[in-house]
């Protein structure tokens, strides 16, 4: 028999194979997060993904077997072989994705990057790229699904570290909902002391005194209770964003490679839907569970028949719940990622503006942009819709059912035995059942936001963190040290693209370093700033080792000089500044001479209180980048290493600056296509096929 493929969805752009081999491992089980399978894995997946190999090699060690056929007919290879099960199948020749059923010439799909959808099987095969993956899953892979509780767990510790304010906002919560209690038991006392004894002889003055009393007391609670869960709001918003900005900062440049801007934005935003979430779930669930209970058994103290109608209310309830719940959850994880889709490509097309500006047409960017909207948004409709299916039956029957046992309690009046005090209380009662049971219900689809939305959020904090060496065994001075670079290898996705570079800088001294494009001179600089780790050999500054350095003290002195530009919407003075408080106004104006900008900056009329446009768009490229050196040489590194950090310039401007680097006493590396070479080089290296050859030495003049 076919069983349910839970839709689990990928968590950046390059996580397509694991989420699909998530999906398989989860069919007609648990739910388990494709991080999951990540979590005794070093290796994450990058600009090329994953391989079928590499997830034969990881179902393996969950002791499963994922087997690969090179299938022409889809259709056929399920028929002919009785598959029931979801099979992967390699998709549009970059991507995986999961086929649950193929029937009547249509195929239920899951893409991790999407969800659920349903297409023509000529559709399927449009885009099928070959390969068929199935997994024989066994007892003894159990071990994959152990995780699944930690994250309701950590889910729970969240709201424990809160747990302060959340017990007082429940303590005052709990006192607000007694006095609801009061009301029925007043509107009983009113309505049985006016029939029995027609005279109604309460005195003015008492009725005044506790109605007065009773709305000071509700107001005062009311206020205490809103300020305190705005205040729970307030921590859990601040800690978690705190937490989370944190963690961006303590992550490495190999995350940044595979994680979109956008993504990680709509991850922030989503602290704000836990807090809005979390505080109400706080204030109420708990609440609604005791309100349920006290009332259950009041209920049943009044009149075990009546009770009997109002608990099949309940049960109709909780079955709609039970079929539902799966269903709005499923269109809820579709929704985020949806939301983070659209804001991944908003980000993209904000950023190229420029460029979209000059081609004109941009039918089709509109087009994709808002077809990514509107999928998010389908998917909002389509929860709201089940939502409604649900509110709108126990709204129906919160209507229904007061006058229904009014009736009941009339009709029946002397088999329930209920006074008419005691039949509308009772019914008034049971209205004070069933909203706190919709709010439960309404609660259940919170909790199923707030744990997709937590998922994505935990995935951020749970990666890995880059070595920074907080507390270094010695601290090393690196200045005028060797950096030695001993066997170095490194590759992407298990590629080598570097192999065993040796090359001792001397403080000092000055290198170009010149290789075709795409040869790997960028990558060998960011292993020289610390910011990719080797796969392969050691780095020495001095006699130590790069384990036992304090990787920021490294870094403040390596200024790392790009083809790129990152200039931010301020002063001129504030971006060659850029939060270094120890960098004084001269040490702004020396460094932009050194840029040769200086004389420009003088000439606006604003000069270094220049205010720049989004990423510096109201001066030239040549300017912009002129700046960004500056900003370098600001901060005074003893190591520049510049990677086509000058190309923008025109021959005479970058030769100045050229001239001004080299006079200096820091050791330079310089990339360069375009130079042969340059005046003041001390040695020339050629970076070919993965390995470095000295070309030159110059001797020290
Ligand atoms: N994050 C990444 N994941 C996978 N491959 C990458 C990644 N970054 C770079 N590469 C690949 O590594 C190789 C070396 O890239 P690198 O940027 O170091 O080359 P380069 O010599 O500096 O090129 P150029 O002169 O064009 O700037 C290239 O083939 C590139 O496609």
């Amino acid at each position: 028999m076919r069983k349910k493929t839970p839709v689990i969805l990928q968590r950046n752009k390059y996580d397509c194979g694991y989420a699909c081999l998530a999906m398989l491992f989860s069919y007609g089980d648990s739910k388990i997060s494709s991080n999951m399978l990540l979590t005794e894995e070093k290796f994450r997946a990058g600009r090329d993904g994953v391989t079928l190999l590499e997830l034969k090699r990881i179902s393996k060690k969950f002791n499963a077997e994922l087997s690969v056929f090179k299938v022409d007919d889809v259709k056929e290879f399920i028929q002919q072989r009785k598959v029931i099960e979801p099979i992967m199948i390699h998709w549009k020749n970059n991507h995986f994705i999961i086929i649950t059923k193929i029937h009547n010439n249509k195929a239920e799909i899951i893409d991790p990057e999407i969800g659920i959808s349903e297409i023509s099987y000529e559709e399927l095969m449009l885009h099928y790229s070959g390969f068929v993956a199935t997994l024989k899953k066994n007892s003894r892979n159990k071990e994959v699904f152990i995780k699944e509780k930690h994250y309701t767990k950590k889910l729970f510790e969240l709201v424990v570290e809160f747990k302060k304010y959340i017990y007082i906002v429940i303590f005052l919560s709990f006192l607000y909902q007694s006095l609801n209690l009061l009301f029925p038991f007043m509107t009983q006392f009113l309505i049985d002391t006016y029939t029995n004894n027609k005279s109604f002889n309460i005195s003015i003055k008492a009725f005044l005194i506790s109605i007065v009393t009773i709305f000071i007391i509700y107001f005062m609670l009311h206020l205490l209770r809103i300020f305190f869960i705005t205040k729970t709001q307030l921590v859990i918003n601040s800690t978690m964003t705190s937490k989370f900005i944190d963690k961006l900062f303590k992550l490495p440049l190999s995350f940044y490679d595979r994680s979109s801007a956008g993504d990680i934005a709509s991850r922030i935003n989503n602290i704000t839907m836990i807090r809005e979430i979390i505080s109400s779930l706080t204030t109420t669930l708990l609440l609604d569970i005791t309100l349920v209970v006290i009332y259950s058994i009041v209920l049943v103290k009044y009149s075990v028949t009546l009770s009997v109608v109002v608990f099949t209310a309940v049960l109709i309830q909780i079955i709609l719940v039970k079929i539902l719940l799966p269903k709005i959850s499923i269109f809820t994880n579709q929704e985020v990622a949806g939301q983070a889709a659209f804001q991944t490509d908003l980000f993209e097309v904000l950023r190229s503006i420029n460029y979209i500006k000059t081609i004109g047409v941009n039918t089709e960017i509109k087009k994709k942009l808002n077809d990514t909207f509107q999928n998010q948004l389908l998917n909002f409709a389509k929860r709201m819709n089940l939502s409604a299916v649900l509110g709108g039956l126990s709204s129906s029957i919160n209507l229904i059912l007061p006058v229904a046992l009014l009736f009941l309690g009339l009709q029946y009046e002397n088999e329930i035995g209920l006074s008419l005090g005691q039949i509308v209380a009772f019914s008034t009662m049971s209205m004070n059942l069933l909203s706190p049971i919709s709010s439960i219900i309404g609660s259940l689809e919170s909790i199923k936001l707030v744990e997709e939305v937590y998922l994505r959020i935990d995935s951020v904090l749970e990666e890995e963190e880059e070595k920074t060496n907080l507390n270094p065994k010695v601290h090393i001075d690196t200045i005028n040290k060797d950096i030695v670079l001993e066997d170095i290898s490194f590759g992407y996705s298990g590629k080598n693209i570097l192999h065993n570079i040796n090359l001792c800088i001397k403080p000092g001294e000055k290198y170009l370093i010149k290789g075709t494009t795409g040869v790997g001179k960028t990558t060998l600089f960011k292993i020289i700033a610390g910011l990719y780790e080797p796969t392969v050999g050691n780095i020495k500054y001095g006699v130590h080792p790069y384990d036992d350095l304090k990787i920021m003290d490294l870094r403040k002195n390596i200024g790392f000089i790009t083809q790129e530009v990152s200039l931010f919407n301020g002063t001129i003075e504030d971006n060659i500044r850029f939060y270094n408080n120890n960098v004084s106004s001269s040490d702004i104006v020396h460094a932009a001479k050194m840029a040769c900008i200086h004389e420009e900056i003088i000439k606006f009329p604003m000069g270094y209180s220049t205010v720049l446009g989004d990423n510096g768009a109201t001066i030239s490229g040549g300017q912009r980048q002129r700046l960004s050196i500056a900003r370098t040489l600001a901060a005074n590194p003893e190591m520049l290493l510049i990677d086509e950090g000058t190309s923008n310039l025109d021959i005479d401007t970058e030769g100045a600056v050229i001239k001004n680097l080299f006079a200096s006493n820091k050791t330079i590396l310089f990339i360069s296509h375009r130079h042969k070479n340059i005046d003041g080089v001390n040695h020339i290296y050629k970076l070919d096929n993965g390995l470095l050859h000295k070309e030159k030495e110059y001797s020290l003049q």
